[in-house]
């Protein structure tokens, strides 16, 4: 479904972000992506998503495969209707409009009955945002703005969903119940799903595969269970073991030869 070969982004075309990135995603799956702060996870987002010029960014080298079409050089709106819908980090959303306004927005192009059947949807995934359909944005919870987001990338019924840090900045309650309703999501309608985050444990759990990114390198990939036995990812991602500070110096040092 999503195939990324070698891939390598510049910021200003000195910035290194990405580092000869690959990755797979096949049809019906999720995977997580990995990795500390500035690891280069946005930048793939924004990669993907054909979103890097906005950001003074572009691809140098590799290549982007979405539904077996190429779309490296395809532009946003070209991977949105190649079926590619990305929820970016920080909620973009309109923060005047109301949430039902929001959702009419993101589904703009869509036949009014349509819309209409497929806001019903969100509000089923989402009730919350269905008590406060006539709530300005900017007056909702981080938790509910995350929903919001989600509910808007649900709109344009997407084959390939991917969310960049959807837990940011939520209680661990909330992220829990957030990460519930992705999973059913995922499930039920069949979509696949990359979920980028920092919440490696949250991740995990409905991930069938896990890559792990550092200063724009895939430095592990394998199925979630050998994720969960490798020690490494495990110390320095979950802070299980004895590792602690020292598990992650240790994972750092070996990383490092990778
Ligand atoms: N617009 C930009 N211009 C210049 N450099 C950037 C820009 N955006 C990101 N970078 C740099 O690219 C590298 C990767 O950043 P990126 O935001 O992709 O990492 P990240 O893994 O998403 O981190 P975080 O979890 O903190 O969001 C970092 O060194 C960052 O400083």
């Amino acid at each position: 479904m999503l195939k990324v070969e070698n891939l390598k982004a510049l910021y200003r075309g000195v910035i290194l972000a990405l580092d000869g990135v690959s990755l797979e995603l096949a049809r019906g799956e999720a995977v997580a992506v990995l990795g500390p702060n500035g690891a280069g996870k946005s930048t793939l987002v924004r990669a993907l998503a054909g979103l890097l010029p906005s950001y003074e960014g572009r691809v140098s080298d590799g290549r982007i495969e979405l539904g077996g079409r190429d779309v490296t050089a395809a532009g946003a709106l070209a991977v949105h209707r190649q079926g590619l819908t990305a929820v970016l980090e920080g909620r973009p959303i309109f923060r005047y409009l109301t949430v039902r306004e929001n959702l009419r927005a993101a589904g703009h192009r869509l036949p009014a009955g349509e819309l209409a059947a497929r806001m019903d949807e969100v509000f089923h995934w989402f009730p919350r945002l269905a008590e406060r359909s006539h709530e300005q944005g900017g007056y909702l919870s981080g938790g509910e703005q995350q929903m919001l987001v989600l509910g808007m990338a649900l709109i344009t019924d997407p084959k390939v969903l991917v969310v960049d840090e959807p837990s940011l900045g939520l209680a661990p309650l909330l992220v829990e119940e957030l990460f519930e309703v992705l999973a059913r999501m995922h499930r039920e309608k069949g979509m696949a799903l990359l979920l980028v985050e920092q919440n490696a444990r949250a991740a995990m759990k409905l991930a069938h595969r896990v890559y792990v990114l550092e200063h724009g390198r895939v430095v592990f990939e394998g199925e979630r269970e050998a994720a969960e036995r490798d020690a490494d990812v495990m110390e320095f991602y979950l802070g299980a073991g004895a590792g602690g500070f020292l598990g992650a110096k240790r994972y750092r040092r070996r990383k490092r030869w990778i």
